[in-house]
């Protein structure tokens, strides 16, 4: 069994070039089924979650091959199925988005419930409320769902909560619905706009996004072409916030600085430096940190998906922070590793409560989703000793090369392997809470 080591380093020092978004990534690698010619797409990260999607894609008829350039070839032009194996499915978040891709094309699609982190509870129901809306039926089965339409027809569909997921998917059902479909209470994620960009360059018509209203005029035919991924701003951030944690100074390369406005305002409120040049932002800090409070919110809110990264990052702050969390309120099974380290943090209802500055002490943790096993990596830089980190496919489901990146900073970080006879006894308790 691998586990990543992590032991307490010094400042980290450096820059990290960024990789392309995993949650744009996604969306656009689906959304490359709705094109009538070949796609090329730059700067999809090589992550766990594009090793299913290849291995959809094969029993489906979409060719997927990466170039020596690095760039993604996808050839949608012999698609022969629009059933999306249940296991597969289920392997991760974002294979609902091949129900809004395929919707148009096949008329029917079977695709596995979606899997990905597990924060409780992380209903679809909007998703299945706009293709209803959208002229759809759609029936439930044990392992798998089924959405049929003879054709999509637009509509005014209102979301009761913004979803970038579900916005999303709605905008890839109406591409090419017959008629014109206006989205209401939209997502304004930059995920959001980057798979509208993709769409339109193929030659869709959906203007608006960015904006909490969309409209999409149905076309029946899509081109090809060549598109660039947004920077994944997630990974940014958590770099950003890795500067912070023994009063070093990082350099992400290649983002959109806007992208990270929550982000960098809560890092300077913090005491953090925050440099932003063009497309690099670079933080410093001088080991002293205050506690704050954050909320998360959707997209321009602070992001969920950060909050777990902060939270080791108020660890280190002095006094006492609350994490109020919005989007996903079970979003905590890091506190209980983070105690395990020996920190000062408790959680009730929605929110956690810190009390920063309290030394931590390495220790066997479990890394339970993507971002958990950020959190647990930036709390074992700081941690005396070493901190074991097991439970790293959910850290691979989304972060490409992070030990080395990790490492070139000046992270005492590795991958190691455990001896099947030594896993019982030394790594139990971490899973047992
Ligand atoms: C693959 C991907 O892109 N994942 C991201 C995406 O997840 P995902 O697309 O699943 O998240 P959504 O934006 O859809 O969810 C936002 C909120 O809406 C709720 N909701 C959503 C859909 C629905 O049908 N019903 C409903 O109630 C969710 O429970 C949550 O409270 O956005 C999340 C919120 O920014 C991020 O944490 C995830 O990293
Ligand atoms: C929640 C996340 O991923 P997913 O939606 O793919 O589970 C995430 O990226 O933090």
């Amino acid at each position: 069994m691998n586990y990543i080591q992590v032991q307490k380093s010094g400042p980290l020092k450096g820059a990290v070039t960024i990789q392309g978004s995993k949650n744009s990534s996604l969306a656009l690698l689906a959304a490359s089924c709705l094109a009538d010619s070949t796609v090329t797409l730059d700067g999809i990260p090589n992550i766990e979650d594009l090793r299913i999607i290849r291995q959809i894609g094969m029993d489906i008829g979409l060719d997927i091959v990466r170039l020596p350039s690095g760039e993604l070839f996808m050839d949608p032009r012999k698609l022969h199925s629009a059933v999306i194996d249940p296991g597969k499915a289920s392997a991760y978040r974002a294979s609902y988005y091949f129900v809004g891709a395929l919707l148009a094309k096949f008329g029917k699609v079977t695709v596995g419930f979606p899997g990905g982190d597990d924060f409780v509870s992380r209903p679809i129901d909007q998703h299945i409320k706009a293709f209803r809306m959208l002229g759809a039926e759609v029936t439930f089965h044990n392992d798998h769902y089924v959405v049929e339409a003879k054709q999509l027809r637009g509509a005014d569909i209102y979301f009761d909560m913004i979803t970038s997921g579900a916005t999303i998917n709605t905008m890839l059902a109406a591409v090419r619905a017959k008629g014109r479909t206006r989205l209401t209470n939209a997502a304004t994620d930059p995920e959001v706009v980057d798979t509208a960009n993709f769409l339109n360059m193929l030659g869709a018509r959906i203007i608006g996004a960015g904006t909490d209203q969309i409209r999409i005029e149905g076309v029946p035919y899509l081109g090809g072409g060549a598109y660039q991924v947004i920077p994944d701003r997630l990974i940014a951030g958590s770099f950003l916030m890795s500067a912070g944690i023994n009063g070093g100074s990082v350099t992400v390369r290649n983002v959109i600085p806007e992208h990270l406005g929550s982000c960098t305002a809560k890092l300077r409120e913090i005491g953090m430096e925050i440099v932003i040049d063009d497309q690099n932002i670079t933080a410093h800090s001088n080991g002293k940190l205050r506690a704050t409070r954050i909320r998360t919110g959707m997209y321009p809110g602070f992001a969920t998906d950060l909050q777990q990264p902060f939270t080791a990052l108020l660890l280190q702050s002095m006094g006492k922070s609350i994490v109020t969390e919005r989007v996903y309120p079970k979003r905590f099974s890091h506190v209980q590793q983070l105690k395990r380290l020996g920190a000062n943090i408790e959680v009730r209802k929605e929110s956690a409560f810190i009390k920063g500055g309290v030394p931590l002490i390495g220790n066997w943790v479990h890394a339970t989703d993507v971002r958990a096993g950020t959190c647990l990596l930036l709390a074992g830089l700081a941690a005396e000793g070493s901190t074991k980190i097991t439970g790293i496919e959910h850290i691979q489901r989304g972060n490409e090369n992070a030990i080395e990146l990790f490492r070139s900073l000046g992270a005492r970080i590795s991958l190691e392997q455990l001896d099947e006879g030594a896993v019982n006894s030394e790594i139990r308790a971490p899973y047992s809470g």
